[in-house]
């Protein structure tokens, strides 16, 4: 295991705290479908450490811009920077490798216990080398150890410890959405996207969740992309708001800027005035 393995197996904060991520940059992007524009020349920013918020009513957008920034898409035109970092056009292992993780909205995880699907998540930093797992080598076996700790540390942070060893399939909806959020975190990332954590959830579960946000952003100092129709969890957790509208930004701003916008107001409600949170 090289150095750089064997902080990431420790944990990526060992007892200092993280260094701050950097910024997330998306610049005048444009993405047209057979004429459609999605995106037109959107630019916001992730600055380091914060919770930004992508809104928006139904096709307005929003995920177009995540698979630009995962690198399921290619812009027509504009560029995605991660600090002085170019992401524009690159396949999507390697933005995830250089620390761009991301949730899919609807779960892919069926099978094996948590523990199994979040050292599936631990995949991509595993130095060790198949032949060296299989055989048992010292070297592997230390590595692998290490990884399990740190997924143990990442469960507790999703509040999913009490669910360790515990076959997904007899999870809650909301338990396994979170397994999805938890093995995004398992890649070490600089900055999530989150592509709405907490749809099809009840009460309950979304509060646990945005509990989970709140206490992964505190402990490691990553930045959040979110998608969510939730207004409430947006506005809770978001230190910063973009609001799209049929491909263009519409509004900017903190939370409470965003929600007395005028603009953002006729595009939720259609009635100027209303709140719509
Ligand atoms: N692969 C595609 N081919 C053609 N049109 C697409 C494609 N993906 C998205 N679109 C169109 O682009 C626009 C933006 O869609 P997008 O899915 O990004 O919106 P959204 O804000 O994520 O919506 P929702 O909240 O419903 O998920 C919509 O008009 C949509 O129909």
């Amino acid at each position: 295991m090289n150095a750089r393995t064997a902080r990431i197996a420790r944990g990526a904060t060992g007892d200092r705290p993280p260094a701050p991520p950097p910024a997330l940059h998306v610049e005048d992007v444009t993405v047209r479908f057979a004429g459609l524009t999605a995106l037109g020349a959107v630019s916001l920013t992730v600055a380091p450490g914060s919770v930004h918020a992508l809104i928006g009513p139904n096709g307005a957008g929003k995920s177009t811009c995540f698979n630009v920034l995962s690198g399921l898409y290619r812009p027509e035109s504009g560029r995605v920077r991660l600090g002085d970092t170019e992401l524009t056009g690159l396949a999507p292992h390697r933005i995830a490798a250089l620390g761009v993780a991301r949730t899919f909205q609807n779960i892919v995880t069926t099978e094996g216990t948590v523990a199994d699907n979040l050292m599936l998540g631990r995949h991509a930093l595993s130095r060790a080398g198949f032949a060296a797992s299989a055989l048992h080598l010292p070297r592997a076996v230390r590595e692998q150890r290490a990884h399990r700790d740190r997924v143990r540390e990442i469960a507790e942070l999703t509040g999913l410890a009490a669910h360790f060893d515990t076959p997904v399939a007899l999870l809650s909806y909301g338990d396994r959405k979170r397994v999805e959020f938890a093995r995004a975190l398992c890649l070490e990332p600089r900055v999530l996207l989150l592509d709405e954590p907490v749809a099809g959830m009840n009460g309950a579960e979304r509060a646990r969740t945005a509990e989970a946000i709140a206490a992964v952003r505190a402990r490691l100092g990553l930045s959040v992309l979110l998608v969510e129709h939730d207004m409430g969890l947006v506005m809770r957790l978001a230190d910063e708001v973009t609001v799209l509208d049929f491909g263009r930004t519409l509004a900017h701003g903190s939370p409470d800027e965003v929600r007395a916008h005028p603009e953002v107001l006729r595009a939720y409600l259609g009635v100027p005035g209303e709140d719509p949170v």
